[in-house]
């Protein structure tokens, strides 16, 4: 049974999700919420191998997105359902809008195999809410340059952000109802405004 609320935030590499998570999270709890913070890949110790795995190493797309979905279904079991079943808030870095937009849009995987794939994970749970933090390539690229070394993903091409970019944008068409596409090319604390005003509704 689900008692609780999914929460889940995306956005291409370098888009300033990560930057807002703690302080959405802040926000929630201020509400008098129990909140779990995970991510995707990972959120369990099988799940951060995978993860591991599949920032650094090469591997077919389809093993990619296997992968991807085999973490899930580890977190799902492992934290959401339990979490969500109990009552909690879980707000997660990634889920599985991700996969849609890298391994589909990136990587070009049929999307039929992704909704077969999203149906045997996940067939009946979808996320209340998805904040998607979206900035034109450029401005992600010169956020991501500017701070880390970059991972398998962080290091391919513009094209294929772009491409990830539009694979966020046709599922906001797709689900209108659940996402709320942040413009984060404006200041930080223009964000968090926005920010309070959505913790503020839920
Ligand atoms: N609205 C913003 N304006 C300017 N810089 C930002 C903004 N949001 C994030 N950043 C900076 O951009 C970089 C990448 O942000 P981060 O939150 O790590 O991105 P993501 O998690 O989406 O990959 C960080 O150095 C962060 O401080
Ligand atoms: C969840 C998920 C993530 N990813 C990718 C997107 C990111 O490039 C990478 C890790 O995500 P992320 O945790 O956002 O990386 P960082 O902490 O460095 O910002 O995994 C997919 O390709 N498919 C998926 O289903």
């Amino acid at each position: 049974m689900i008692l609780g609320k999914l929460i889940t935030f995306e956005g291409i590499d370098g888009a300033g999700k990560s930057t807002h998570l703690a302080y959405f999270a802040d926000l929630v709890k201020a509400r008098g919420q129990r909140v779990i913070v995970t991510r995707e890949p990972g959120g369990t110790p099988l799940g951060e191998k995978l993860r591991d795995l599949l920032l650094h190493e090469k591997m077919h797309i389809e093993t990619e997105a296997l992968l991807m979905f085999a973490a899930r279904r580890e977190h799902l079991a492992q934290v959401i359902e339990p979490a969500l079943a109990r009552g909690d808030w879980v707000i997660s870095d990634r889920f599985t809008d991700a996969s849609f937009a890298y391994q589909g849009g990136g990587r070009k995987l049929a999307e039929q195999k992704l909704v077969a794939l999203e149906q045997w994970v996940h067939p009946h749970l979808q996320p209340h809410l998805t904040l998607l933090f979206d900035v034109p390539l450029d401005v992600a690229r010169s956020r991501l340059d500017a701070t880390r070394e970059l991972d398998k993903f962080e290091q391919e091409k513009a094209d294929f952000f772009a491409a990830t970019r539009e694979g966020y944008l046709r599922r906001v068409e797709q689900f209108p109802h659940r996402f709320r596409v942040i413009d984060s090319t404006r200041p930080i604390e223009t964000i968090r405004q926005e920010l309070r005003d959505i913790a503020a509704t839920l």
